[in-house]
């Protein structure tokens, strides 16, 4: 099973090996991060990504080391900008040129870079952005400036104090016209002593959610005083400007120009079963240790993953973390496959594959960040101490619901595509991922077949259920778009019922991968049979928790609905036996998951008793402030006692 989550034998021993490097490394020590000031925080962050490069270097890792590395270390900083968007984005808009110089600059960290596209007034609207990169013919530069505070660029991770270099989103203005918003190459800081460049200002926006997690990263403010950048170093792939001032446009689509986002969604949809599995891995542990209730004869109590409804919430999740695994493996494929077509300047999956990244990327974030809370309510009461490990890991995760394309933003981008298909199906046919689509007539017209409980237990029962679900949806959208006489009107008012029939078209794609992974690739039937336990979970449970469209579409009658829940129920006792061994098999080892109700030897409460102990609280009996503050108290004698 550790293979089969891996994706194989290569990957286990990769990841494996540098989870061992990091785990057995005192300066990865993370256990003290929550007790840290800002300061000391990010210094110790500094210290530990220098000692990190160090590493990567010394012992010669390769690219898939040195990201597993990044990973295990477990604290955001600014190499992830570095790596996950900087080099990407020249690697992906720049010339051959832009390439060669910039490019061996970057991988030997010789500059550092950011991402600076969000300002203080826009995020998800791109083109809102107001900075502005005016041409300059005589000197042949762009001017760089920031015409009100909004403009400020607000967020980018690593720039406030540690990038040498930012890619940054501005309005390309030549003789007053605006020509979209483009990437330009722009130096921050001075490589010889670190200040910020002449015209900059720069500075962190401040403490975030969670203390010792997402506070390791430097997300910056930044403005423009009419900074100048030579013409080369706007990004030339998709646009180009000449010396003479002339803006022309290559047969490479606009939409290149969010290449980045693409990238980094589909990265994002790859971590989301990361960070689950993590949260799973915890609560499921301490469910077997911890007992309530239950006890006869003075025997011991029950243990809390025997209650059916602490399975109810648990094992879904458990499922969810392999689909989420395996969606992720399989998107990692289609970007793969697409990046190589735009290379080849073949364009023509682009649009499927941003539905695809836009669409899992808010699905799996989503799942991902309220997951970790139900994991942290799953422990009760020692969930909320920061020794669960769960709080740290959610502070640093919900932020992925917002970044990157708020969740929200991104279902409309698919319901987008969606609605772009069905109208064009009457000459079109669809292809991939929505190609259900093209099969509407008997989606519309067969209902459910299915008459046991048994018959769900069926991979063709349930795809045709999911299928006739999402069709029945989007159609019923594009049918109730059609009487609008204005189509962005339309859509603006069915927008909630579209964000839904997209999210019923990406967990059609979440069960279809998932069936698909134990069609092709399980090695070993144990692993297999237990694997289709977990497939009918995740698939059953997003029946149930979603019956509503289900039945409202018509596909499935309340007793067939009823069937499906019934089936759940059974499948969560066959779950129970190997619970522990579905988690042993992420192969998180303790440093990683820094949780004491997580520990691999289930020791929980002395350890538990033990960590209280090493807060700074508790290193006298009488701490500051008591004295001054508590004593007066105590020692005060009024009259009216009772106030
Ligand atoms: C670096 C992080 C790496 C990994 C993270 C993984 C794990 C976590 C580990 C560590 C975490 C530590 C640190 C990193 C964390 C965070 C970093 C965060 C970085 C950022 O957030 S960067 C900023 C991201 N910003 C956004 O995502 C903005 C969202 N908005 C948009 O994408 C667009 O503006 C929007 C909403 C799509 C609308 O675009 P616009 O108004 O310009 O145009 P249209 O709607 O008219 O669309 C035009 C046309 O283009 C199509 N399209 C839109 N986007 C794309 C795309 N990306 N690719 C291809 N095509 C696209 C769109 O569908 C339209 O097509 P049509 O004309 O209809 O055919
Ligand atoms: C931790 C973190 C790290 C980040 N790192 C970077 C970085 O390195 N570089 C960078 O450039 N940016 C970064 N960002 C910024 C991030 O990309 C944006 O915050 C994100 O794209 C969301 O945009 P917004 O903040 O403008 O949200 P808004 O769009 O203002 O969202 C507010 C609300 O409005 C709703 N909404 C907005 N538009 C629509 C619409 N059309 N229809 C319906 N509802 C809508 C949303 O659903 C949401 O509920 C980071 C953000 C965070 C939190």
């Amino acid at each position: 099973m550790k293979v089969a989550w891996a994706g194989s034998r290569e990957a286990f021993q990769v990841s494996d090996r540098m989870a061992k490097l990091v785990a057995n490394d005192p300066v990865f020590e993370k256990f003290s991060k929550p007790m840290l000031g800002r300061k000391e925080l990010f210094k110790n962050t500094l210290r530990k990504a220098a000692y990190a490069w160090k590493l990567i270097n010394d012992l010669r890792l390769t690219e898939e080391e040195a990201k597993w590395l990044r990973h295990y270390i477990d604290e955001p900083n600014y190499t992830d900008l570095h790596w996950e968007m900087f080099v990407p984005a020249i690697e992906g808009q720049g010339t051959k040129e832009q390439k060669k110089k910039w490019l061996p600059l970057a991988q030997t960290m010789q500059i550092i870079g950011t991402y600076a596209q969000t300002e203080l007034g826009h995020g998800s609207n791109v083109q809102g952005l107001e900075t502005t990169a005016t041409f300059d013919r005589q000197t042949d530069e762009f001017v760089m400036h920031s015409p009100t505070l909004t403009s400020s660029k607000w967020w980018p991770g690593g720039m406030a104090k540690v990038a040498t270099h930012a890619i940054v989103y501005a309005r390309l203005i030549i003789d007053g016209l605006f020509h979209g918003v483009h990437g330009f190459i722009v130096q921050l800081r001075s490589l010889e002593d670190h200040s910020p460049l002449p015209g900059l200002t720069l500075g962190d926006i401040g403490m975030k959610f969670g203390h010792g997690t997402y506070n390791t990263m430097d997300n910056g403010v930044l403005r423009f005083d009419h900074v100048r950048i030579p013409r080369n170093q706007m990004l030339m792939r998709v646009s180009q400007v000449t010396k003479e001032g002339k803006y022309a446009q290559s047969d490479v689509p606009r939409q290149l120009l969010y290449g980045t986002m693409v990238s980094v969604r589909q990265t994002i949809v790859a971590d989301a079963s990361k960070a689950l599995s993590r949260a799973v891995c915890i609560a499921t542990r301490y469910s077997v240790v911890r007992r309530q209730f239950g006890s006869r004869n003075g025997g011991p109590e029950t243990q809390v993953i025997d209650y059916k409804t602490q399975q109810s919430r648990l094992f879904p999740l458990l499922a969810s973390a392999y689909a989420f695994r395996f969606v992720g493996e399989w998107l990692k494929s289609l970007y793969i496959d697409v990046k190589q077509r735009l290379e080849a300047n073949d364009f023509s999956t682009l649009p499927e594959t941003h539905a695809c990244t836009a669409g899992l990327k808010a699905l799996t974030t989503a799942a991902t960040a309220d997951g970790i809370e139900e994991c942290r309510k799953l422990c009760g009461g020692h969930g909320y101490l920061i020794s669960s490990g769960l709080p740290e890991l959610f502070a640093f995760y919900v932020p992925a619901c917002s970044y990157e394309g708020e969740n929200v933003v991104m279902m409309l981008q698919v319901a987008r595509f969606l609605v772009k298909t069905v109208s064009n199906l009457g000459y079109k046919q669809p292809v991939g991922t929505a190609a259900y689509l093209g099969r509407v007539t008997p989606l519309l017209q067969n209902n459910c077949a299915v008459q046991t409980a048994e018959d769900w237990l069926n991979p063709d029962a349930i795809l045709e259920a999911f299928e006739a679900r999402a069709a029945r949806m989007v159609i019923g959208c594009g049918e109730r778009l059609a009487m609008f006489e204005n189509p962005e009107e339309g859509f603006a008012e069915l927008s909630i019922d579209l964000v839904e029939a997209s999210l019923a078209h990406c967990q059609l794609i979440t069960v279809s991968v998932f069936i698909q992974k134990l069609n092709h690739e399980i090695p070993g039937n144990g692993v297999k049979r237990s694997l289709e336990v977990l497939c009918y979970v995740y698939a059953l449970f997003l029946l149930h928790k979603h019956q509503g469209d289900f039945l409202a579409t018509g596909y499935l009658t309340p007793k067939q609905a009823s069937l499906a829940n019934e089936q759940l129920r059974t499948l969560y006792s066959k779950v129970r036996p190997n619970a522990i061994a579905f988690v042993d098999s992420f192969n998180h080892m303790d440093h990683y998951l820094c949780s004491v109700l997580g520990r691999y030897d289930g020791n929980v409460y002395p350890k538990l008793y033990e960590a209280a102990w090493k807060d700074p609280l508790n290193d006298s009996d009488i701490v500051d402030g008591i004295q001054q503050y508590v004593q007066p108290i105590l020692k005060q004698k009024l009259h009216y006692a009772k106030l």
